[in-house]
């Protein structure tokens, strides 16, 4: 049953303030959360045991949610959980929440705690998931279930899709919750995923921290290079090897970047936004970057995550040649991870690989490959960027700058295109470049107080 108009008044002035013991419970349950092992090894290789035990761990820790009366909960693709919650007001569009409850591998080499103990250190919280992406998923359905016990209603509907398969490419997650919700017909106003942050000292002489709100991601096209040559023996070996072609091929690649077509995309804007809060003479470069593009994009490609911002990226991801010791191998194969830019397509990308490598006795086989995902708006107009900027701002009254930005990685979302034109890829949390490589690296971890920023 809904509350009466006051009720409901109330209920949406519902204050983010904590009791202790509530504090600590919440920092309990995600340490909880890190210590289910929920890792993804590969395309349909799962830690299914740890799937189902997250699967019950939610439902204990967060109980409020699960037997509220105008949420309906769904668990889609054996793991994934679809969650929709009745709003009170059904002409309003409703908007979703994603994150993913599953984590790449990591082992206990090369971490200062174990990645699946959860320790609280130095007021951080440690291991793996904890800033991709299990911080969401706890996140989200925290502050639901605290807004819950403070019998908040809201008007709007909304759906939490957290999927179990983001990390090898969403297909038993989010991509059937998508067909689910396509199939009940649902238009969602817009949506929020991982993929952007409060970026802090990403910029060479830029100290002020500034949110990225990503409303477009990258590309990707995953090619294998194979070279066939005659086997042998090694004792007499033929000039060329299949090995000695490919690796001279991958080389020319990685030695010849793809152009920088950065001129055309959103970080040139993004620069333009932040021009003003440059001092001299860098203040002056910005606002003229008619003038001053050429130089300042052959500068940004120095830093290698302002590169890949900047430009389709290539990463020689995997190699394999050889069965013996003295076999001249007949096979030869490496794969090729690129991550196109929004101004390129697949097709052009191929072109220009092609004739980097310029040999006839490489050949090309596409494995997987999609276009650079549409641009979400961020004008006066876009309801979802505009709230997420607001809200953003009440929560971190110091950041005066809200860019929209590209994501260089893939996120869920995408799976989502046919939903919404609203994509916003965006984590309230400060990030610095240290922080960064510890996703998918070394000694992930989250602090106490950047954690209870997000469930605000
Ligand atoms: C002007 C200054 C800007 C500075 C830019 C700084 C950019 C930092 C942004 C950090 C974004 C990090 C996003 C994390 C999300 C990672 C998601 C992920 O790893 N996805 C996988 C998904 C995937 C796709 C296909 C097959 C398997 C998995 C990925 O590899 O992309
Ligand atoms: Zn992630
Ligand atoms: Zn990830």
């Amino acid at each position: 049953k809904y509350p009466s108009g006051k009720e409901r008044q109330r209920a949406s002035r519902i204050p983010s303030q904590f009791s202790q013991e509530e504090r600590v419970a919440m920092k309990e349950a995600l340490k909880g959360a890190i210590q289910i092992p929920t890792v993804s090894f590969g395309p349909g290789e799962f830690n299914t045991t740890a799937l189902a035990e997250f699967g019950k761990y939610v439902r204990k820790a967060f109980p409020a949610v699960f037997k509220t009366s105008f949420i309906q909960h769904e668990v889609v693709g054996e793991y994934s959980h679809l969650f929709t919650i009745q709003g009170s007001d059904p002409s309003l569009q409703p908007y979703m929440l994603l994150a993913h409850i599953d984590v790449v591998p990591a082992s206990d080499q090369g971490w200062e705690v174990p990645p699946f103990s959860g320790l609280e250190r130095d007021g951080f919280i440690h291991g793996r998931g904890t800033l991709d992406n299990k911080n969401s998923v706890m996140a989200i359905l925290q502050a639901l279930e605290l807004l819950l016990v403070r019998k908040y209603i809201p008007r709007r509907s909304f759906l939490i899709a957290l999927g179990h398969d983001e990390e090898v490419s969403g297909a038993n997650g989010a991509q059937k919750i998508s067909a689910l919700l396509q199939a009940r017909g649902t238009q969602i106003a817009f949506i929020v995923d991982e993929g952007g942050f409060i970026l802090d000292n990403f910029i060479p002489n830029f100290k002020k921290p500034f949110a990225m709100v990503s409303v477009s991601e990258k590309g990707s096209i995953n090619l294998m290079l194979q070279v066939n040559m005659t086997p042998g023996h090694s004792s007499a070996p033929p000039k060329e090897t299949s090995i000695g072609i490919l690796a001279a091929a991958v080389s020319r690649l990685e030695q010849t970047p793809v152009p920088n077509t950065s001129g055309n995309g959103p970080l040139k804007k993004l620069l333009q936004q932040l021009a003003n809060e440059f001092s001299f003479p860098t203040n002056i470069v910005l606002n003229n970057l008619w003038l001053f593009w050429p130089l300042v994009s052959r500068l940004m490609e120095r830093n290698y995550i302002m590169n890949a911002l900047a430009r389709t990226t290539t990463a020689i991801t995997m190699f394999n040649a050889g069965v013996k010791e003295n076999v001249i191998p007949s096979v030869a194969q490496a794969t090729v991870n690129f991550r196109i830019h929004p101004a390129q397509t697949v097709q052009e990308v191929l072109e220009l690989v092609k004739n980097i490598v310029a040999d006839d006795r490489v050949q090309f086989h596409v494995l997987s490959a999609f276009e650079p995902l549409p641009v979400s708006p961020s004008d006066d107009q876009a309801m979802g960027y505009q709230l997420l900027r607001q809200t953003l701002q009440s929560v971190f009254p110091e950041i005066n700058i809200v860019a929209p930005g590209t994501c260089i990685a893939n996120t869920d979302s995408r799976h989502y295109v046919n939903l919404t034109t609203g994509i916003y890829r965006f984590n309230p949390i400060y990030l610095q470049p240290q922080d960064f490589r510890s996703i998918h690296g070394f000694n992930e971890k989250i602090s106490v107080q950047a954690y209870e920023n997000q469930r605000r």
